[in-house]
C-alpha cells in the first residue's frame, strides 16, 4: 500500500478544495464520520455511549469536534475539549465548533486540573484523540502532554484521528510524548509514521478512510514509499514443465568454528523457499559439521586457518565456482578477522554476480565502503542497526526510513535495514516498509534465514526490487506462524524454516 508524506497529503487536500471545488468542511465531515464510526466500534456501542474528544485548534481538532457532534446526534453523551488556544482555531475547526453548538453541544476549554472532568472521563466508553494530525511540527506543549497522559493512563480505548497525536507523520518519531491508540483512522492514504519508528507502536489497528479526494488525484502522484502487505506478495505458479535449472543456483559463503549453524540455516531456508540448487562453501574445519546437517544443499570445504576461519586462498576457490551460480550470499557465521575481511572484499571486487552481504559480510565493509560504491552490479546489504552503524549508517536522528533511503542512494545498493518494521531501500530513493514479524524473531539465526530466502528468490529470477521486500515479508510471515503456534519465547529460526513451505504455499495462492 502506498504511503503519502504530509506534504503530499496537504497538496492533495489543497487541489481537491481549490481546483476541484470540494468544500473543505465536506472533507472534514467525511473524516469525522469515519472517526465516529470507529469510535463506536471501539466502544462496542452504536448509541448510548459516552465519548470524550480531545481536540486541537487545527483541522485535526476539527475532525474531532465534528465526530463529537455526530456521536451526539447518534445518542451519545459527549464532552469535547479544546486543548489549545481559541484564537488559533482554523476556520474549519471553528465552523465545526459552531455546528456542534447548534446541536446542543459545546467545545469546552481543556482544564487539566478539573477533577469533575477527570471523573467524567473515567466513566467514558471511548476517547477520541484529535489533538494533532499531519500538521504537528514541534514537541507537544504542556497542556497537550497532559491530555495525552490522560488518554494513555485511563483504561479506555483511544481512537486517533489521522495519526496518534505526538507522532511525526513522515518519520514515526515521537515529539515529546504520543497517544497510544487502539485504533487509528487515517484519511486517503497512510503515512510513514503509522508503520515505522515508535509511531508504529502507537497506531493500533489502522484503517484508511476515503474522504472524497478524487481517485485520479490520488493515483496521479508518485509515492516513493510503500508498505508491503499480503496482497503485494504473490508467487507465480511454476511452469508445469520446469526442471531444477529453472529455479536458479544459490551460493552461500559462511561459517567458522563456533558458527557452523548460520550457513546451514541460510542453506535450509534457501532450499525451503524454492531454489533449484544450493551450494555452501565453509572453512575446512566446519565442513564435516555443515555437511552432516545438510541433505539437499551441497557443501564443500574451503581453505581455512587454525581458528577455523577462512584463509586468503578461499577467495580464489570461491571465485572459480561462482560463474555457474545466479547469486551469492556472503556472511552467515563467517566470523571476524582481517583475513575474512580481505576474502569478502576480494570477492566483492572480482565477481559481477549479485551479492547479498549479511552479518560478517557487512562487517567486512567497515572502513572500506568505497568497495561498495565501486561495485557496478547489484549488492544487497541486510544489516541490523549495529552493523548499519559500522558501515557508516546514521540513525542518530531517529528516522530509520530516511537513513535507509539515504544510504541506498548514496552507495547505489539495496539496503535491507532489519528490525521492527524492516525497511528495504533502493538506489532510486524508493523504499518498502514491512508489516509482518514479531519479537519472537529477535533471536540469533533469524537473519541467516532471511539471507537464505532472499538468495533463493533472487536465484529464481525475481529482481532485487521484487525479491528483497518479498523475502522480508515471507520471513516475517514464517515468524508470525511460529508465534501463533509456539509462542514468541520458544520459537526458533529453525522453526521458521520448517514453516517456510506453508508460507510459500500461502503466498502462491
Ligand atoms: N481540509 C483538509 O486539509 C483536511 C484536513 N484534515 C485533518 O487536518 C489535519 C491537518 O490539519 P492542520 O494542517 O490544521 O494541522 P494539525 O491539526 O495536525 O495541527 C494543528 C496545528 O497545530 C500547530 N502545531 C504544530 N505542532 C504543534 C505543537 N507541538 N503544539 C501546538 N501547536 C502545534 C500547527 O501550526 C498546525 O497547523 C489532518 O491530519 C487531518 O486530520 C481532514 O479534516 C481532512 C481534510
Ligand atoms: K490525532
Amino acid at each position: 500500500m502506498k504511503i503519502a508524506t504530509a506534504k503530499q497529503m496537504r497538496e492533495l487536500d489543497r487541489i481537491t478544495i481549490e481546483e476541484r471545488g470540494v468544500p473543505s468542511t465536506e472533507l472534514m465531515e467525511r473524516a469525522a464520520a469515519a472517526l465516529a464510526r470507529a469510535a463506536g466500534e471501539a466502544a462496542g456501542k452504536e448509541t448510548g455511549g459516552r465519548a470524550v474528544c480531545f481536540c486541537g485548534a487545527g483541522n485535526n481538532g476539527g475532525d474531532g469536534v465534528a465526530a463529537a457532534r455526530l456521536l451526539l446526534e447518534a445518542g451519545w453523551e459527549i464532552r469535547a475539549v479544546l486543548v489549545g488556544r481559541r484564537y488559533r482555531m482554523t476556520p474549519d475547526c471553528q465552523e465545526m465548533a459552531e455546528r456542534l453548538e447548534k446541536k446542543g453541544g459545546k467545545l469546552e476549554d481543556f482544564t487539566a486540573s478539573d477533577p469533575d472532568f477527570a471523573a467524567w472521563c473515567l466513566g467514558a466508553d471511548v476517547m477520541i484523540d484529535a489533538l494533532f494530525g499531519i500538521g504537528l511540527n514541534t514537541e507537544l506543549r504542556e497542556d497537550a502532554q497532559i491530555a495525552v497522559h490522560m488518554m494513555n493512563t485511563c483504561a479506555i480505548p483511544v481512537v486517533s484521528a489521522d495519526i496518534p497525536s505526538g507522532v511525526e507523520a513522515d518519520t514515526g518519531r515521537i515529539l515529546g510524548t504520543a497517544v497510544e491508540a487502539v485504533r487509528t483512522v487515517t484519511f486517503t492514504l497512510p503515512k510513514a509514521g503509522h508503520f515505522v519508528g515508535k509511531g508504529a507502536l502507537c497506531t493500533g489497528e489502522l484503517t484508511v478512510a476515503d474522504i472524497g479526494i478524487p481517485a485520479d488525484l490520488v493515483q496521479g502522484q508518485e509515492y516513493p514509499v510503500a508498505a508491503v502487505e499480503r496482497p503485494d506478495v504473490r508467487l507465480p505458479r511454476r511452469p508445469r514443465d520446469a526442471h531444477k535449472g529453472d529455479f536458479g543456483r544459490v551460493y552461500i559463503l559462511g561459517g567458522s568454528m563456533g558458527l557452523s549453524g548460520a550457513p546451514v540455516m541460510a542453506a535450509q531456508a534457501a532450499v525451503r523457499s524454492g531454489a533449484g540448487l544450493v551450494s555452501v562453501g565453509v572453512p575446512g574445519q566446519v565442513w564435516p559439521i555443515a555437511a552432516a546437517k545438510l541433505d539437499e544443499a551441497m557443501v564443500h570445504p574451503l581453505p581455512s586457518g587454525k581458528e577455523g576461519m577462512l584463509e586468503l586462498g578461499a577467495a580464489m576457490a570461491v571465485l572459480e565456482r561462482l560463474p555457474s551460480f545466479g547469486v551469492c550470499l556472503v556472511g552467515p557465521g563467517l566470523g571476524r578477522s582481517n583475513t575474512v575481511g580481505t576474502v569478502v572484499r576480494n570477492l566483492l571486487q572480482e565477481t559481477k554476480l549479485p551479492v547479498i552481504l549479511d552479518a560478517d559480510g557487512i562487517n567486512a565493509l567497515g572502513g572500506h565502503i568505497d568497495i561498495l560504491d565501486r561495485r557496478g552490479c547489484c549488492t544487497i546489504l541486510t544489516p541490523h542497526d549495529v552493523e548499519f552503524a559500522r558501515i557508516g549508517g546514521d540513525l542518530s536522528h531517529g528516522d530509520r526510513l530516511r537513513a535507509a533511503r539515504e544510504f541506498a542512494v548514496e552507495h547505489g545498493c539495496c539496503l535491507v535495514l532489519k528490525g521492527h518494521r524492516t525497511i528495504t531501500a533502493f538506489p532510486d530513493g524508493t523504499a518498502y516498509v514491512n508489516t509482518t514479524g514479531n519479537p519472537g524473531m529477535a533471536k540469533g539465526g533469524s537473519g541467516d534465514v532471511l539471507g537464505g530466502i532472499l538468495a533463493s528468490l533472487l536465484a529464481q529470477g525475481f529482481t532485487p526490487r521484487e525479491a528483497a521486500p518479498m523475502a522480508v515479508y515471507l520471513h516475517g510471515m514464517a515468524g508470525d506462524l511460529c508465534a501463533a503456534e509456539l509462542g514468541e519465547y520458544g520459537m526458533t529460526p529453525t522453526d521458521m524454516i520448517r514453516r517456510l513451505p506453508e508460507v510459500m504455499k500461502l503466498a502462491g495462492q
